[in-house]
């Protein structure tokens, strides 16, 4: 197994209701499985994932135990050893499926699910920002072809909120889709204003993410009955059992982060429970570099459904690790041909 350390900042911060992501930070991995080198990408975000410390740890005494790794790296993801480190698994998990699906020369979306999707949806992700500001980045969204977008809200009074998403909506028109993303930073008295207000205007979003604080399963499942605005959770499935936010009746819609979940495999084994459950799935990235954002591209094809998932964050990057193979257009991402991930691995170990 190698390693290789790398960094890449955004080009302006993604500005969210809990703090500012200005710098990404990480760790590639390439793994030998099957007959193929396969590479991962662990890019830890503190709040979803272990912190770049604990991560960086966590795949050195992988590296180190080498004679073990090189065997089967596979095994590190069943033993319990990469249990509290989603950043760290994920790395190793979508190495290990990448070399498998140049194994079976196929791409990694197909060699998951035989009827996968073969370009997807995206949304637009704009950070929080004055009303004109915002205004303006949807206006650029729109014409550049997305037809979703999603705001983050929850930094400044609800009211205020309300009245950039209604900027927003007014400047686009009805056809184009709205997610707001709180991020956890309303109580359940100020989420019910902001779903009152939005209802009262005909805002139709198409979600509210995330309002409560993580732990809050019983007040999104309130949410839920009081609202007709469908309600997703994020920090929730970072924080809690995934099955626990299932069976609480606690959400519309899941959105799930390979890399905060622990790897591909666990998104699609989520999926498919949330499935059973009648409840949607979107994949969005950790803002991360190309390694990750096309294992998320391939987990999300490989699932069924057509809500336009959260993968459009290459451009909030000033420059990333490869060229990418799978830029956004008209809205859309095509998912590579080539085998496995669709990215040359010595153009990332050098
Ligand atoms: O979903 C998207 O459009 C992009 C991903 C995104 O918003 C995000 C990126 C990094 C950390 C948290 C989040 C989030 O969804 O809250
Ligand atoms: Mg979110």
């Amino acid at each position: 197994m190698r390693l290789r350390e790398f960094a890449v900042d955004l080009e302006t911060p993604l500005s969210t209701a809990k703090g500012d992501i200005e710098r990404r930070e990480g760790l590639l991995v390439a793994v030998d499985v099957a007959g193929e080198t396969g590479v991962g990408e662990a890019t830890p975000l503190p709040g979803w994932t272990e912190s770049l410390a604990d991560c960086r740890d966590a795949l050195a005494d992988l590296a180190e135990g080498d004679a073990v790794a090189d065997a089967n790296p596979e095994s590190a993801l069943e033993d319990g050893t990469l249990a509290d480190a989603p950043a760290a698994r994920h790395a190793v998990s979508l190495a290990v499926s990448d070399a498998r699906a140049r194994a079976a020369d196929r791409p990694l979306a197909a060699s998951l699910a035989t009827d996968s999707h073969t370009s997807l949806p995206v949304n637009a992700t704009l950070g929080d920002d004055g009303p004109e500001a915002t205004v303006e980045a949807a206006e650029t969204a729109v014409e550049s072809g997305y037809d979703c977008l999603k705001l983050k809200v929850g930094a400044r009074d609800p009211t205020d909120d309300v009245a950039r998403l209604r900027a927003v909506r007014e400047a686009v028109g009805p056809d184009v889709s709205l997610r707001a993303d709180a991020n956890a930073a309303w109580d359940r008295w100020t989420a019910d204003r902001f779903l009152d207000s939005v209802e009262e205007r005909d805002l139709d979003l198409d979600y509210l993410e995330q309002p409560l604080p993580a732990d809050e399963l019983d007040g999104h499942a309130v949410l839920r009955r009081l609202h007709d605005t469908p309600i997703a959770l994020d920090e929730s499935l970072a924080a809690v059992p995934p099955q626990r936010a299932l069976a609480s009746n606690a959400a519309d819609v899941l959105v799930c982060k390979p890399m905060a979940l622990g790897g591909p495999d666990r998104v699609r084994d989520l999926a498919a429970r949330a499935r059973d459950a009648g409840v949607d799935v979107v994949v969005t990235t950790t803002i991360d570099a190309v390694v990750a954002r096309l294992g998320a591209l391939h987990v999300a094809a490989s699932l069924p459904g057509d809500r336009a998932h959260g993968l459009a964050t290459a451009s909030l990057l000033d420059s990333d690790l490869a060229v990418d193979p799978a830029p956004v257009r008209e809205g859309r991402m095509r998912v590579p041909e080539a085998p496995g991930l669709g990215i040359d691995v010595s153009a990332l170990f050098s």
